[in-house]
């Protein structure tokens, strides 16, 4: 689902590169942790999935096709087929929550009715049943959440990628974050998600890749965060 092949980016402006030789195998239906320290390289590698940034040299494939060499125009219909989460939720703060997830159904050109059944099934997913009405200042962090997980499943993307979704919730709350991150991993679509967050990593016991300064240090399966002989 997502390969890379000796992929080295290196920033206009800077000689060391964030990514150095990275090659690595993620198969469809994969859940995957990338850990490391602050800058090395995990979002690089979340960008490059998403064409936000191209290789310097090697290759990165999604879903069987180079992404390097996809035309401007299959750009869109890439990133549509990739659900994104972040740290800070980013959602519209002005619509309500079921607007949020109908919005990302609107801009890829569902139907009125494909939406009206769509959207209360996916918060019902992320346990936001009824909650459709609300505002998202009216939620909590973790509820927050929830509603960007929906707006980004909605679509059932091929592959979610999560950077740091945990980083701004207590452990607790992030325990039901990663519930539901599980449970949209078991409808068959590719989890890949970047975190500092240990205590989620270990519970989880799902691939490990860890890079540092660029490189791969450990690829492990059910893996931990610190490294354990
Ligand atoms: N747009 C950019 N221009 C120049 N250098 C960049 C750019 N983006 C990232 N870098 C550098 O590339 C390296 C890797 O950064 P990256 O953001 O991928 O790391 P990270 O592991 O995601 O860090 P964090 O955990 O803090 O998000 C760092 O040295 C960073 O300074």
């Amino acid at each position: 689902m997502i390969r890379f092949e000796k992929v080295t980016k290196t920033y206009p402006g800077t000689t060391k590169p964030a990514l150095e030789q990275v090659s690595v195998d993620v198969e469809k239906g994969e859940f995957v942790f990338l850990v490391g320290q602050s800058g090395s390289g995990k979002s690089t590698a979340l960008r490059l999935v998403l064409r936000e940034t191209r290789p310097t040299s090697g290759r990165v494939y999604v879903a069987g096709k180079e992404i390097n060499r996809l035309a401007g125009w299959k750009v869109p219909r890439l990133r549509r087929d990739i659900g994104t989460v972040f740290q800070d939720f980013r959602l519209l703060q002005n619509k309500t929550v079921g607007e949020n997830v109908a919005f990302a159904m609107q801009v890829t050109g569902h139907s009125r009715q494909e939406i009206a059944t769509r959207v209360p099934e996916t918060l019902e997913l992320v346990g936001l049943e009824g909650k459709g009405d609300r505002m998202p200042d009216e939620l909590s962090g973790g509820e927050q959440q929830r509603v960007a997980i929906a707006r980004a499943f909605v679509n059932r993307p091929m592959i979610l990628i999560a950077d740091e979704p945990t980083g701004n919730l207590d452990p607790a709350t992030s325990v039901g974050i990663m519930k539901i991150l599980d449970r949209i991993n078991r409808t068959g679509t590719t989890v890949v998600m970047a975190t500092h967050d240990a205590g989620v990593v270990d519970q989880m016991r799902k691939r490990v890749i860890e890079l540092e300064a660029g490189r791969v240090i450990r690829d492990q399966s059910q893996g931990v965060y610190g490294f354990q002989h």
